[in-house]
This record gives structure tokens, C-alpha cells and sequence, in this order.
């Protein structure tokens, strides 16, 4: 069985006097011990979170960084800088770097490989605009970005590795995809994976669902076969949200 694993990403918010606050108001509320929980907090926030999340079964994460140790990258934060704090995940691809920073699925690839070789497990993101899926292309988007994600990737690593499917137009417009259209395309995204490494292993990886979870609509996306958590923008922001969706 997969551990269910719901993530915040506080993307860009929370200065150090609010990101303490809100840390102590999720560790200090009642967690379902069944589900991993993972706060995914901006690179300034990283040192005072992980002090106050030790003890905690709280896991850390990044939401983004450089795929090369050292170097001439001006404004980069190394997988080597981030492996220092301790942290845990780091996410990948997010459709917000994709869309403003020139991520691309080439160096989302070698982001994927510098993560696992220092032991951070990456949420790797994948997902649709409008246009694409009102085209009906969606499937084939989704399948380039996960083949190309994964590529020169060995089987041994899946089991390390978290994919996020969040369609683009469902992210903090207050639309979620249906749960089935979800599930649908979380359980295309496992074939896509058991096509290259077969069943046995694609059973272990798991998979997200992102794009206006809240704590009214978290219960029937988790009740679905396919999906093993969810990757939570807005909600993640309040520990009474964040709360309700651990304890969905
Ligand atoms: O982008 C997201 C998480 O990475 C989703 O954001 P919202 O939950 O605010 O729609």
C-alpha cells in the first residue's frame, strides 16, 4: 500500500515571523498519523522551519532549485545548499516555473537526477493548459512531460519520486478537474510508468493531485483508486485548512 502524502506549497509566501506561525499552528494541531506531511516553503524559510519541525513527523521540502552543486549561477540554490538544511522533497517543474522561468523538460530531467543523487525526493509536476485540453491533447502533454521527466531514470528510484498532476486551469481558479477526469488521468500517468518499468514497480510510485484542493473536495479526490495525495496551494497558507486536509 502507498502512504497517502499531502504537500503545501506556500509558494511564494510567508516571510520567517509568518512562516514560524503558521509551522506552529500545523505541528501544534492533531495529525493523522497514516498520512505524510510535507510543507514546501520558500528557500528563506527553510533554516527556522526545519528547527521548529524537528521531533515532528513534519517533512520538508523546496520548491524548485539548480541542478549542478556550485557555480557561476547567479540568484541558484544547489541541491548540495539545500541537502545542508536537510531537507526532505523538493518540487520540480512546477507549471508556474514552466510558465515564468523557462523551466523545460530538459533540465526538469536533470533536476530529477542531481535531486536523487544527494537523497532528495523530487515531486516532479506535470499537467495540461486549457487549450491543450480543450484540444484533447491533454493525454499526450502529460505523457511527454512524465517520459521526458523520467528519462535515463533508473527503476530503483521510482519508489523515491512523487508526481503531482495539476492541470494549469485548475490552479487557484477554484477549479478542481472532476474526481474521475483526475483519477483518469493519475492512472494514465501510472501506465505511462509501468509502460517503461513495468507493473511491479510503477505500484510504487506515487501520485498527486494538484490545482484547488480544499478541505471540502479533499475527501472524494482521496477516495478515488489512483490518487495518493494531494499537492495543496492556497489551503496550505492556514493551518485550520492544512489541518483538514491531513485529517481528511
Ligand atoms: O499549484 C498548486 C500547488 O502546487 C495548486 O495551487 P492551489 O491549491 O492554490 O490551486
Amino acid at each position: 500500500m502507498r502512504t497517502p502524502i499531502i504537500a503545501g506549497n506556500w509558494k511564494m509566501n510567508n516571510t520567517v515571523d509568518e512562516a514560524v506561525n503558521l509551522i506552529k499552528g500545523i505541528k501544534n494541531g492533531e495529525r493523522n498519523a497514516d498520512v505524510e506531511v510535507v510543507v514546501c516553503v520558500p528557500f528563506t524559510d527553510l533554516w527556522q522551519v526545519k528547527k521548529e519541525i524537528e521531533g515532528t513527523n513534519i517533512k520538508l521540502g523546496a520548491q524548485n532549485m539548480h541542478w549542478e552543486d556550485s557555480g557561476a549561477f547567479t540568484g541558484e540554490i544547489s541541491p548540495l545548499m539545500l541537502k545542508e538544511i536537510g531537507i526532505d522533497y523538493v518540487i520540480i517543474g512546477h507549471s508556474e516555473r514552466r510558465q515564468y522561468f523557462n523551466e523545460t523538460d530538459e533540465t526538469v530531467n536533470k533536476k530529477v537526477k542531481s535531486a536523487l543523487k544527494y537523497d532528495i525526493r523530487p515531486i516532479i509536476c506535470v499537467g495540461e493548459t486549457l487549450e491543450e485540453r480543450e484540444k484533447g491533447t491533454e493525454k499526450d502533454v502529460v505523457k511527454r512531460q512524465v517520459k521526458a521527466a523520467l528519462e535515463d531514470i533508473e527503476g530503483k528510484y521510482i519508489k523515491d519520486i512523487v508526481i503531482a498532476y495539476e492541470p494549469i486551469w485548475a490552479i487557484g481558479t477554484g477549479k478542481t478537474a472532476s474526481n474521475k477526469d483526475a483519477n483518469d488521468m493519475i492512472s494514465f500517468i501510472r501506465q505511462t510508468v509501468s509502460d517503461k518499468y513495468g507493473e511491479e514497480i510503477s505500484q510504487k510510485m506515487r501520485i498527486q493531485y494538484g490545482g484547488s484542493v480544499k478541505p471540502n473536495n479533499i475527501k472524494e479526490l482521496m477516495a478515488e483508486s489512483d490518487i495518493d495525495g494531494a499537492l495543496v496551494g492556497g489551503a496550505s497558507l492556514k493551518a485550520d485548512d492544512f489541518l483538514k486536509l491531513i485529517n481528511f
